[in-house]
């Protein structure tokens, strides 16, 4: 019977000369520290859950919380072999009874969890930090990839709840993608090798000096898909989405705490944006009228800064949401597009259109023949050659003058989708009717109203465009913007 102290003394003797002559080191990652979850804990058990899923024979599953996918991981006391940079090391998952409850704020879980690291000693200071980094980097993608989307919104304005969110979330599960979205398939491939790039841009971000974000502005008039656009965006990428309501932030300061509490790898929306700025009341007191001549953010006059927030203390200015989306604070997190929609691109201010503030403009516009052939697929199930030629034909013929949003047409085909010859045979009357109207009323292309003021905007757009490149730098062309609003 040896006495425990004697017992202990040789244990620890024991184990010095063990790690002497070991050519290993061994490293304690322990599920709880004191009482504080371990981050490390967690984030090796998800890196470890890929590969175990592979390679074990007993495993654990668990499922979290928001999440419909299973997770795998190494069941207690079980180990894996993993190599990184060529080197090989080992984990192990030990699990024991914990032996007494010591006194806590709260009451700690009967088994204690830890992994250990095992390492060869010449590798140690080769790999083991950047072990570390690669693992958490892991872990936070798979957990994203696990999660569902999540759509936040900010109802409360700027204000923060109990865990200082100004943020509240639903589950995203919005069911558009890309390939139910009407649209011409050029301009669509487009915008997804944009989306593409962006994600795998990194390196070029960081090469160039920019800040890792890009910024959409998606027009057009309603039911043309803006919305489902960036619900499509949000699948395609696996990004959350921020729906920001402009008219409950009340200053810029708000907006910044708004901005500041976003995760990178996410969409920022603001939609509507020419009505949501019209709604502040701040226009009452700079004799804001509506109209092309007098444009949203007119107080970009006053200059920026403190100035803003002074007055009524209810003001969210323009040059507040550009510092949002390009000033020194878009950068706080990376990895970010923003989404702004608008029916009225005429209304913007030149300032958010200019380039480099909105990287992409998208015209979303009336259903054209190839919008209509995607329509008929996803409502009907009909491919090109299950319709008869001559309504093809016909279809083709009248489609883009009659004007119907996809929207429009959408409800065309739910109505009769039980009768898809029906569906069919309806949808060319209504076109043919729509057709009729614009073409015999001389509302031809070109003289109709939105088209028109569209047609304007791209012109001016255009125009925009030409005179930035003539410009030369981006800082000349802002002042040389400010001027131009003070002197009209
Ligand atoms: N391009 C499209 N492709 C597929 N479906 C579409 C398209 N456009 C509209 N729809 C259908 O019409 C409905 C309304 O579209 P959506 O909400 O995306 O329009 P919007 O352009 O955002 O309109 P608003 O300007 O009023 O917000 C959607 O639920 C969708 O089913
Ligand atoms: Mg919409």
């Amino acid at each position: 019977i040896i006495p425990p102290e004697l017992r202990f003394a040789f244990l620890k003797f024991f184990n010095r000369t063990f790690h002497l002559f070991s050519s290993y080191c061994y490293f304690d990652i322990t599920e709880l520290d004191g009482v504080n979850t371990n981050e490390l804990y967690n984030a090796v058990q998800l890196y470890l859950s890929t590969s175990v899923s592979i390679a074990g024979n007993r495993l654990s599953l668990t499922r979290a919380v928001n999440s419909s996918s299973i997770t795998f991981g190494l069941s207690n006391n079980d180990s894996i072999v993993d190599t990184f940079n060529n080197a090989t090391v080992l984990w192990e998952h030990v699990v024991t009874q914990r032996q007494t409850q010591t006194f806590a704020w709260r009451p700690l879980p009967e088994e204690k969890r830890g992994f250990t690291l095992r390492i060869k000693k010449r590798d140690k200071t080769l790999i083991l930090n950047s072990y570390l980094d690669f693992i958490a980097e892991k872990a936070k993608e798979i957990r994203r990839k696990n999660q569902d989307r999540l759509l936040y919104t900010n109802t409360r304005g700027g204000s923060l709840d109990s865990r200082g969110h100004p943020w509240e979330s639903v589950p995203f599960k919005h069911p558009s993608t890309f390939e139910t979205l009407a649209m011409d398939p050029k301009k669509k491939q487009e915008i997804m090798d944009d989306l593409k790039d962006f994600v795998l841009g990194q390196m070029f971000y960081q090469k160039t000096g920019r800040a890792w974000k890009r910024g959409y502005l998606l027009y057009g008039p309603p039911g043309t898909g803006k919305s489902s656009m960036i619900a499509a965006m949000a699948n395609y990428l696996g990004y959350d989405i921020y729906d920001l309501e402009l008219t409950e932030v009340h200053s810029n300061s708000e907006l910044r705490k708004l901005l500041m509490k976003t995760s990178s790898k996410s969409i920022i929306v603001i939609e509507d944006i020419d009505c949501s700025i019209n709604l502040t009341n701040r226009n009452k007191s700079s004799g804001f009228k509506t109209g092309p001549e007098h444009r949203i953010g007119s107080e970009i006059r006053s200059g920026s800064g403190s100035g803003e927030e002074s007055g009524n203390g209810n003001t969210i200015t323009l040059s507040g949401l550009l510092n949002f989306t390009d000033g020194l604070w878009s950068c706080c997190g990376s990895e970010r597009i923003f989404i702004f929609t608008t029916n009225h691109i005429e209304k913007l201010d030149p300032a958010l259109l200019r380039s480099g503030r909105m990287d992409m403009h998208v015209c979303m516009s009336y259903c054209d023949f190839s919008s209509l052939k995607i329509l008929l697929r996803n409502y009907l199930g009909y491919e090109e050659e299950d319709v008869d030629d001559d309504v093809l034909k016909e279809m083709e013929r009248v489609v883009e003058k009659a004007e119907m949003t996809p929207a429009d047409v959408s409800e065309a085909l739910i109505k009769n989708r039980r009768d898809k010859e029906k569906a069919v045979r309806e949808l060319l009357v209504k076109l043919k009717s729509r057709w009729e109207r614009n073409v015999k009323g001389g509302k031809l292309r070109g003289q109709s109203g939105n088209l028109r003021e569209l047609e304007i905007v791209e012109e001016e757009e255009k125009r925009a465009i030409d005179s930035q490149n003539e410009d030369g730098d981006d800082v000349e062309d802002e002042t040389e913007l400010v001027d131009n609003v003070g002197k009209d």
